[in-house]
């Protein structure tokens, strides 16, 4: 028997108004899989991201996990961090650093969601409190080492050249220990330097993290290099679903990015 998704989107759609900026959508992401949601600007992308990650409570339609332990659960109307402690992580299109904070202590905030003493122990300053900061410190820097960023371990995180800043957002998503990685428009920003390194990242990070990937993201070269399948969304609607090639060349998705580049 095939097992099942570990993400399964069904019917999905988020009204805004009268916007129907999700509409109707279906997605499915298998364990191991690197997925990209692709599609013009306002196609409703982010706004998708947002509904699977619990910023937003969809209009219509299911929202489906399958832990790696094989435990299923609906996430529609859970609040966000809940979503995040039941393993989905995510990046924004922006940056969202805490800027005056070192590149550690930005990774450690994302694990100390994992600390199991009560806040009287941390206040108090417990054997186990300071057992477990340690341990958060240690692990912290171990993902860092992961991401190749430990040469910034002290720096404060504004100082750091761009594309690593957006690989510190990476590494402080997978402090909350994912099995499935959000990340959206990861490259934005990037010199084609530091988009090389970032797919090489990603591929790393399926292989020896053992996680699933869904990316939303306008560098179609990109996108074609990383991704097993692709969907494409234009004005809220599911336009097109299939492997690098065959998105490459299906007249519905070249229609909707006429004038925009979608060569590879
Ligand atoms: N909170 C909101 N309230 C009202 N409208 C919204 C809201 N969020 C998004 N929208 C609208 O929904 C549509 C989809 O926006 P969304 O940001 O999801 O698109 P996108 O595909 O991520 O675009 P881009 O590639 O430019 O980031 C747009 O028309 C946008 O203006």
């Amino acid at each position: 028997m095939s097992e099942a998704p570990i993400l399964e989107v069904n019917d999905l759609s988020m009204v805004f108004g009268g916007l129907h900026a999700v509409d109707n959508v279906t997605l499915k992401i298998n364990k191991g899989e690197i997925v990209a949601l692709i599609g013009p600007n306002g196609a409703g992308k982010t706004t998708f991201f947002n509904c699977v990650t619990g910023v937003y409570v969809p209009t219509h339609g299911e929202i489906k996990i399958t832990t790696p332990d094989g435990n299923q659960s609906v996430l529609n109307g859970l609040k966000p961090n809940i979503i995040n402690e039941k393993g989905l992580a995510r990046t924004f299109q922006n940056i969202r650093l805490f800027s005056n904070m070192t590149v550690l202590e930005n990774v450690m905030i994302g694990r100390h969601q994992s600390l199991k003493s009560g806040i009287l122990s941390s206040v108090l300053r417990t054997k186990k409190n300071r057992i477990e900061e340690q341990k958060v410190i240690e692990d912290s820097y171990e993902i860092l080492k992961k991401i190749g960023l430990e040469m910034f371990v002290n720096e404060v995180a504004s100082n750091l050249p761009y594309g690593a800043q957006r690989r510190l957002e990476i590494a402080r998503a997978m402090a909350t220990n994912p099995f499935l990685l959000l990340l959206d428009e990861p490259a934005a920003g990037m010199n084609p330097q530091e988009t090389n390194e970032l797919v090489f990242l990603i591929q790393k990070l399926r292989k020896e993290e053992d996680i699933s990937i869904l990316l939303i993201e306008h560098d179609m070269s990109l996108v074609m290099t990383l991704s097993e399948r692709i969907y494409v969304v234009d004005y809220g609607k599911m336009i097109a679903e299939g492997s690098p090639l065959e998105i490459k060349n299906n007249k519905d998705v070249i229609k909707a990015y006429l004038g925009e580049d979608i060569d590879a």
